[in-house]
């Protein structure tokens, strides 16, 4: 196979994927609903940069999950200290009540949320979201990458909270959704997995991709 026969087929599996996430779980769309998209994955995995970035090229409306952590949580994070599930189980709570919470006004009602959202189970707690308020379409990007990066970026990140100590611990808990099996086999077909792990990819490309398979299965998801 040629190089660019790879990418064809490749892309052909990326999008059967994203068309299996567009329609994920509804037997029917429906028009009226709201996108939220979580943006996931380990510390320093580029959840709050891409999500930005993914917010302002669709014009969606972005929010910070870290905002909504207890201060108890950042001080034992910026000690380098893991949190535990019941450390994690409020702020999630409090992620699943803002996905569902009246949509704003001011910009657009469809969200881009970050979140870590490192196990099976907190990605259940946040798709609940969809039975409590029925027009809710949601949705995961799984930003993946080795630990050995995330590492290099977490230490030469300044001015966060979340220092490269973090970084093994989340690794050793993640449970790395498989979009490719159907839900009934533990797969997670509503979760767009991106690699960001390779250095010659750099933001603006993860970004162009990012963007390119949320509106493909935003538009999928409308037909
Ligand atoms: N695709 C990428 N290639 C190279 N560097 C990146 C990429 N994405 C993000 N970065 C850089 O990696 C660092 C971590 O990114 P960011 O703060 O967005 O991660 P995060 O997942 O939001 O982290 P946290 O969960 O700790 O808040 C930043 O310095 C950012 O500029
Ligand atoms: O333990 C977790 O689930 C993570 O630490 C997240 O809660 C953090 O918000 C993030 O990794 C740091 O910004």
């Amino acid at each position: 196979m040629t190089v660019q026969n790879i990418d064809t087929a490749l892309g052909e599996q990326q999008r059967l994927s994203d068309q299996q996430s567009a329609t994920a779980g509804e037997k029917k769309p429906n028009s009226e609903h709201r996108w939220i998209w979580f943006v996931t994955g380990p510390t320093a995995c580029g959840k709050t940069t891409i999500a930005k970035a993914l917010a302002e090229n669709l014009n969606l409306t972005y929010v910070e999950g870290d905002d909504y952590h207890p201060k108890a949580n950042v001080e034992k994070m910026s000690r380098g200290e893991p949190l535990t599930d019941a450390d994690r189980a409020g702020w999630l709570q409090a992620l699943a009540e803002h996905e569902t919470a009246k949509p704003p006004t001011s910009s657009s009602p469809h969200l881009v949320i970050t979140c870590s959202a490192l196990k099976r189970h907190y990605r259940d707690i946040l798709r609940l979201g969809s039975e409590h308020a029925g027009d809710l379409r949601i949705r995961f990007i799984f930003l993946q990458a080795p630990e050995e990066v995330l590492m290099e970026r977490a230490h030469n990140r300044r001015g966060h909270f979340a220092k490269e100590n973090l970084v093994h611990s989340q690794f050793t808990i993640l449970e790395m959704p498989d979009p490719r099996k159907p839900k009934e086999k533990g797969g997670e077909p509503d979760v767009v997995v991106v690699d960001v792990g390779e250095k010659e990819k750099g933001v603006e490309e993860v970004v162009r991709e990012v963007v390119e398979r949320v509106r493909g299965v935003m538009h999928l998801g409308r037909e």
